[in-house]
């Protein structure tokens, strides 16, 4: 496989195919399970409402004594929410009742407050004929007890956790995320926020590796950097096994310079480890490999390489350990003005619109793979095939969506 370019599609597949999603769950209180994946279906624990409650303030009152307007009923009490009805109403009666109140035995209907006149102080004139049931949510109206509410394997979210607080659960059962240590490589490189010295730059993959992996329901552990030193780079593998990383990523030495270490060096400690060069641009070079358990996945140390690699291999491959869907990019969009022929390799284009209402897309004006200014500018990858022809402004173009909440 050392010589022959793989087509992005096949390496992806290849990945897949021997990716499972990971097992064990952990129950959760409600806050906190936000944005993870139910691990078993989730019954209702209680009957929601409980009991038949007004859905109005006004009066619980029997139907057939307001069936015509004209009527004056004797109050005979109160009830609000969160209290329990004294009296039963009797024909000639009224309770007053608020929103969210329990409906006293005996009324079957309520009557808002602004259909009624007071008649003194116990007793209000019906000014407007009401039916049965009016205004009031009957018991059980929302779910019963024991009915099933939301099933294995939804994402939780804003309404499915407030569903679950309704059926009375305080924590959720929660698949385990998947756990992704990051490993930077090089002697160049000095961490985030550190003044680079001679010969140094910031090591700023790892960030976007992290973002990128938690987006999609993972759990990252930052190993930080490893010189290209051999005792460095193992101590680190050290470290991502000790924390039962389910995937090692590792930035840079995936080519094939002589201090291109990675490769060799978890080869030595017993790591299957295959080198892909895949027909695409930026990210040609990949490792990808198993230790044990764990995978291995070595992304090219150019910033937009390693990025376009995370994207188009790290996110489905994460998103099946996790549980989660697909996510789908890819969109159509239309060329603003030509682009030049492409080569045999797959190119992912930074580009831009400069149209976004008509979709017009231009690519950004220098493609080089280690400029990241150019990357956090783009609004998305315009894909060209393998020896795509050139493109005139008005061809169809797809584009894979580059900003969080794409899909
Ligand atoms: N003779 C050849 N040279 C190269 C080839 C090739 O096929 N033959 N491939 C080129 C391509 S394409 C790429 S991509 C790079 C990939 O090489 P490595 O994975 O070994 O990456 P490094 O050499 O370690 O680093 C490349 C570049 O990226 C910078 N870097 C590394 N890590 C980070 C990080 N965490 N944050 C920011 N920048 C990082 C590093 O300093 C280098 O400038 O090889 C080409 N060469
Ligand atoms: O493929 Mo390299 O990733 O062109 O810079």
């Amino acid at each position: 496989m050392a010589n022959t370019l793989l087509p992005v599609e096949d390496a992806l597949a290849i990945l897949l195919a021997n990716a499972r999603p990971v097992s064990g769950t952990e129950m959760l209180a409600l806050p906190d399970a936000d944005g993870r994946i139910l691990a078993e279906d989730i019954l209702a624990r209680i009957t929601q409402p409980p009991f038949s409650a007004s859905a109005m303030d006004g009066y619980a009152v029997r139907a057939e004594d307001v069936e015509t307007a004209g009527a004056t009923l004797s109050v005979i009490g109160t009830v609000a929410a969160g209290q329990t009805p004294e009296q039963d109403v009797i024909p000639g009666t009224a309770i007053r009742i608020f929103t969210g109140a329990p409906v006293p035995p005996g009324a079957d209907c309520v009557v808002i407050q602004e259909d009624t006149e007071k008649r003194g102080e116990h007793s209000i004139l019906i000014t407007e004929a009401a039916a049965k049931g009016a205004h009031i949510r009957p018991a059980g109206q929302d779910f019963r007890d024991g009915q099933l509410l939301l099933a294995r394997g939804r994402l939780l979210d804003a309404r499915s956790l407030s569903l679950a607080a309704a059926a009375g659960h305080g924590a959720l059962p929660v698949c385990r995320q998947p756990r992704i240590a990051l490993l930077a490589t090089g002697d160049e490189l000095v961490p985030p926020g550190q003044k680079p010295g001679p010969g140094q730059i910031s090591a700023s993959s790892g960030v976007a590796l992290h973002s990128l992996a938690r987006m999609n329901g993972a759990q990252t552990l930052d190993l930080g950097i490893a010189r290209d030193d051999a005792a460095d780079l193992r101590a680190a593998v050290d470290r991502a096994r000790d924390w039962n990383a389910d995937v090692l990523m590792t930035i840079g030495g995936a080519s094939v310079g002589d201090r291109d270490l990675v490769g060799p060096t978890l080869q030595s400690i017993g790591m299957s480890l295959d080198f892909w060069k895949i027909a695409m641009r930026p990210g040609k070079p990949l490792m990808v490999g198993n230790l044990g358990d764990m995978k291995v996945l070595g992304l090219p140390g150019n910033p937009v390489s390693a990025f376009v690699c995370t994207l188009i291999f790290a996110e489905p491959l994460i998103r099946k350990l996790a549980n989660l869907t697909p996510r789908n990019r890819l969109h159509q969009a239309v060329a603003a003005g030509p682009i030049e022929p492409n080569g045999p390799r797959r190119h992912y284009m930074r580009g831009r619109f400069t149209d976004r209402a008509n979709g017009l897309v231009e690519p950004c004006e220098s493609q080089d793979s280690s400029l990241i200014a150019t990357l956090a500018d783009a609004d998305c990858l315009i894909v060209r095939p393998p020896g795509d022809e050139a493109i005139k402004a008005g061809d169809p173009l797809s584009v894979m969506m580059l900003a969080r909440d794409a899909d």
